[in-house]
């Protein structure tokens, strides 16, 4: 397989701890494995082999790229997650699971999942709205599986209660190869009033202003 270079050194993948009912979905998270590993780019993910995440992590780390899997201990026993491929660093509760998960990337995807992959996508959007990073944001939209939240998200728009410019944070596509080229492609927009807002060190997520990526 031809190997092509990409702007990421890592990504973050959110995905269901479930597999879903369709073979599409099993089989996306295998190709957004694949698509890592053709660009060079190494995964971050929430550990174990359950669901999706089993998938993906197995793919990654089947071609030869790094897998780091972000655990809180609690989950760490075998018999609740499964076994991990790759490193594997265990955190103490889920908030520093998601901290450490978003620190690690230079962008994320979200991949068909529930309630806990829903959580870390609003949650890395929320904060790219308020300016803590500038990493981009994808959803991988197999089988329109996404298209309800698409559509509550441009309703919120026509209410006001999204701006414009943050409905662009999402970016969305139906293969990995599509999304991430829209993820390589993307150019943040900064908001006027997150843009004057100062993080703590802590909560920036390695965001340097004027980078092109996380440093
Ligand atoms: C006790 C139990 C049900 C364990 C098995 N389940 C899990 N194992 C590992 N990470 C998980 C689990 N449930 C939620 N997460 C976190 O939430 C996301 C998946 O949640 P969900 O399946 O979409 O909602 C993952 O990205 C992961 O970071």
């Amino acid at each position: 397989m031809e190997e092509t270079k990409s702007r990421f050194k890592r990504i973050c993948v959110f995905c269901g701890s479930s597999s879903g009912k369709k073979a599409s979905y099993q089989e996306a998270a295998v190709e957004l494995g694949k698509e890592l590993v053709e660009r060079r780019i190494d995964l971050v993910y929430g550990g174990g082999s359950v669901g999706l995440m089993g998938l993906v992590s197995q793919a990654v780390h089947d071609g030869g790229r790094h897998v780091l899997g972000v655990i809180p201990r609690t989950l760490m026993p075998t018999v609740i997650t499964g076994e991990s491929v790759g490193e594997v660093r265990a955190v103490s509760d889920m908030h520093q699971r998601k901290a450490e998960m978003a620190r690690q990337a230079d962008a994320f995807i979200a991949l068909p999942g529930g309630y806990g992959t829903l959580e870390e996508l609003l949650e890395v959007i929320t904060w790219a709205q308020l300016g803590i990073h500038r990493k981009p944001v994808g959803l991988l939209n197999v089988d329109g599986y996404y298209n309800s939240l698409l559509s509550f998200i441009d309703k919120a728009v026509d209410e006001g209660f999204i701006s414009p410019t943050a409905r662009r944070i999402i970016l969305s596509a139906p293969t990995a190869k599509q999304l991430v080229r829209q993820l390589e492609e993307y150019v943040p927009e900064c908001d006027e009033i997150a843009s004057k807002l100062v993080w703590d060190e802590v909560d920036k997520l390695n965001f340097v202003p004027g980078s092109r990526v996380a440093t």
